[in-house]
């Protein structure tokens, strides 16, 4: 931190050079800035803050670090820390965002703010591929899943990202800030599609689900056979552990007591285009004794307007279960 005048000061960590007034200075700020890990070497990559802003009393913080999971790339994320973070450990969500996307499309539109701070919940925002790679096939469509295939496989590892190195990576980091054995997780189009599959395949270490218009049976849809065919192979049987429908249907019961909670909106064009689904995965819930709450919400459609409309709703309904235990 360098001294500029006696009223202000310059976060010279951060990429964005944030500029403030003294008075404006938190205890809560103080102390992310006291805690901020430097170079520190976690599981072999190293944690370096890039970012902080304050947003409805949250802190927006961005980070780097080398992924093991990701093949040694640099891979950056997103926490948001509700002010409540300042004196005792938070439940936090997953939010898993959707084909296109970096870990900057949900901070920026998806205005979780005032609910993040109302309720008391962090929100750790991943990436939504490896970066860095000379091939443009896999860029921001991860998909959430591990490769298998020769050519993928070493980068290509998103479930165990999302599933091990990030969580770990967390824990070590912020065990002041963020309780990680109160989480739910919670996700957009192809993140929602990943926050199911990594909910319906670890239900003891999430809570509750939910997700904004989700690919929900990827195996019988365009944007699943692509990805799934490229990243593991031609093997279809291999496909339906990341297919949220075939995960009910084998599970043949009820996998979270809460209700799955997804919100739809009816003028999406992807639905239209049948990369969605929602009927696949309502009669498979159904038949499973699911419990799924699916709300088709009339004239929205796929982008984040829908998203940000209802996101409050999302986190309170995930900040219920979380406080509640
Ligand atoms: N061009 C892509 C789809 C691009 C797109 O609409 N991405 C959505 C998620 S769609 C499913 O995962 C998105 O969130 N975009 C970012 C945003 O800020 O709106 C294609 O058709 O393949």
């Amino acid at each position: 931190m360098r001294q500029n005048n006696p009223s202000t000061f310059r976060h010279t960590s951060c990429r964005s050079l944030c500029w403030k007034s003294r008075a404006a200075v938190t205890r809560s700020e103080k102390r992310h800035r006291r805690r901020r890990p430097r170079g520190k070497t976690v599981m072999g990559g190293s944690v370096e803050q890039i970012s902080a802003s304050k947003c409805f009393e949250c802190q927006v913080l961005r980070f780097q670090h080398t992924s093991p999971a990701l093949g040694g790339t640099l891979a950056k994320f997103h926490l948001i820390l509700p002010p409540k973070a300042e004196s005792q450990s938070v439940p936090c969500l997953i939010w898993l965002s959707g084909l296109s996307c970096t870990d900057e499309n949900f901070v920026f539109k998806a205005a979780p703010y005032k609910a993040a701070a109302e309720h008391g919940v962090a929100i750790l925002v991943p990436d939504v591929s490896p970066r860095g790679i000379d091939d443009e096939f896999g860029s921001s469509a991860g998909f959430y899943v591990d490769a298998t295939v020769p050519e993928y496989k070493t980068n290509y590892n998103m479930y165990t990202y999302c599933t091990e190195e990030l969580p770990n990576l967390i824990k070590s980091e912020f065990a002041d800030s963020v309780d990680l054995s109160r989480c739910s997780i919670f996700g957009h189009s192809m993140g929602g599609h990943g926050a199911l599959v990594i909910a319906l395949k670890n239900p003891s270490k999430f809570r509750s689900v939910s997700a904004f218009a989700p690919i929900l049976n990827p195996v019988n849809c365009p944007w699943g056979v692509k990805y799934f065919s490229g990243f593991l192979g031609s093997d279809h049987e291999a496909w339906k552990a990341y297919d949220a429908t075939e995960l009910i249907r084998s599970a043949g019961k009820l996998v979270f007591a809460a209700p799955i909670l997804v919100d739809q909106g009816d003028k999406d064009g992807f639905l239209e285009q049948g990369q969605l689904l929602p009927s696949n995965f309502e009669h498979a819930c159904a038949e499973a004794g699911q419990p799924l709450l699916l709300n088709y919400r009339p004239g929205y459609d796929h982008g984040y307007f829908f998203i940000s409309t209802f996101i409050a709703d999302h986190i309170a309904h995930h900040a219920n279960i979380l406080n509640s235990a």
